[in-house]
Order: structure tokens, then sequence, then C-alpha cells
């Protein structure tokens, strides 16, 4: 299985290693044509803004929304949740609006910037570390999208049929089992379109 990180700002080699630590072969995608031949994308986390200026910049935004649409898995943490989000609470620039999810930026106030909690995420850990930094929520989700977690009431990770996001960043953690669930669903994916070419 083959999984691109995209590397135009953000925490990416952090996401390389756990993906290689589950199992799979995890490159930095920098321009459009290393797409080509990929299962799966993550789109870190980071300064979403910075992201988006890039993406349009080096063509990804059109790209990645081909790469969604041939049901190829994507799983964005934090800023790539934002990325991956259908609308911005009062903001608007370029993101690819793929998930049926409103969010909202720096939603945990100040005082709580970074934090980490231990959250239940059922079907996937009872006991995930999850690392809070500057973290937007999910305000509202459409009726094709399941709630994964929710911390404090606030959803905080969800999925919509090969789409993933989380408001934390698991790949600041030793633990794989998140990124070993995006693998999951990459195989899964990627079984029902072999069948569909047949
Ligand atoms: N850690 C992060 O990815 C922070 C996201 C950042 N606050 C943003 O809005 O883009």
């Amino acid at each position: 299985m083959k999984i691109g990180v995209l590397a135009l700002q953000g925490a990416v080699a952090e996401h390389i290693r756990l993906l290689t630590l589950a199992g799979a072969e995890a490159i930095a995608v920098k321009r459009v044509e290393q797409l080509d031949g990929l299962d799966g994308l993550v789109i870190p986390g980071g300064e979403s803004t910075a992201i988006g200026k890039l993406m349009k910049k080096y063509g990804f935004d059109t790209a990645l929304r081909e790469f969604s649409a041939q049901k190829k898995p994507l799983f964005g943490t934090c800023a790539g949740l934002i990325i991956l989000a259908g609308e911005i609470e009062g903001q608007d620039w370029v993101h690819l609006g793929l998930m049926d999810i409103k969010v909202a930026r720096n939603a945990f106030g100040r005082q709580r910037e970074s934090f980490e909690v231990d959250l239940p995420i059922p079907g996937i850990a009872e006991d995930f570390r999850a690392v809070f930094i500057r973290a937007p929520l999910i305000r509202e989700v459409g009726d094709d999208v399941d709630i994964l977690v929710r911390h404090n009431g606030e959803i905080v990770a969800a999925r919509q049929g090969h789409l993933l996001c989380a408001s934390f960043h698991p790949e600041l953690t030793d633990d794989l089992r998140m990124h070993a669930y995006f693998l999951e669903m990459v195989k899964e994916y990627r079984s029902q379109t072999a069948v569909g070419t047949v």
C-alpha cells in the first residue's frame, strides 16, 4: 500500500513515520504528479491558510478533488481537517470542500491552545492519547458523516465514506491505531476499485 503525505507545510515527517510503522510505504508529496499510483493521502496539521495557498499555487486544489472523486481515501489531521471541510466558519480561502462538515478554527480558546486527553474512540481505541494544538472543532455534520468521537460534547473526529478527519494529532504519539484504521479504509476502497475495474 502506497500512501502520500501532502508535504507543502506542517507535520509531514511524523505522519510518514507512523504510516511506515503501521506497514505502509509512505512518501512526501510535493508535486501533483506524485499522486499517480498512490492508494491514499494524508493532509497533515500545520497552518491551514498556508497549506491552502500552496495547494492552489501547485495545482493540488484541482488534483486532490480528482483524487477524491476516484474514491481514494484522504485523512486530514488538524489543519488537514480544515482543508477537507465543506465550510469554515466565518472565513473563506482555498480548501477542498470534500467533507460535509462545518468547522471552526482555533476553537478551544486561548487558555486551552494545547492540551492532551485520553479519548475512547469506538472501533479504534479505548484510550487514544489525543494531542490538541490550536485545534479546530467540527460544529456541524451532514447526514452522511459518522461522528467518531467527541470531547466535552464537541465533535473532534469524523468519517464520511473514504474521508477521515481528526482535530487532534495522532502523528505526535507512538499510537498507531488511528493510522492503522486509515490503512484499513484504504484497503477497503482499494478492493472495491479493483472489483469495479475488472
Ligand atoms: N495544529 C494545527 O494544525 C493547527 C491548525 C491551525 N490552528 C489552523 O487553523 O490552521
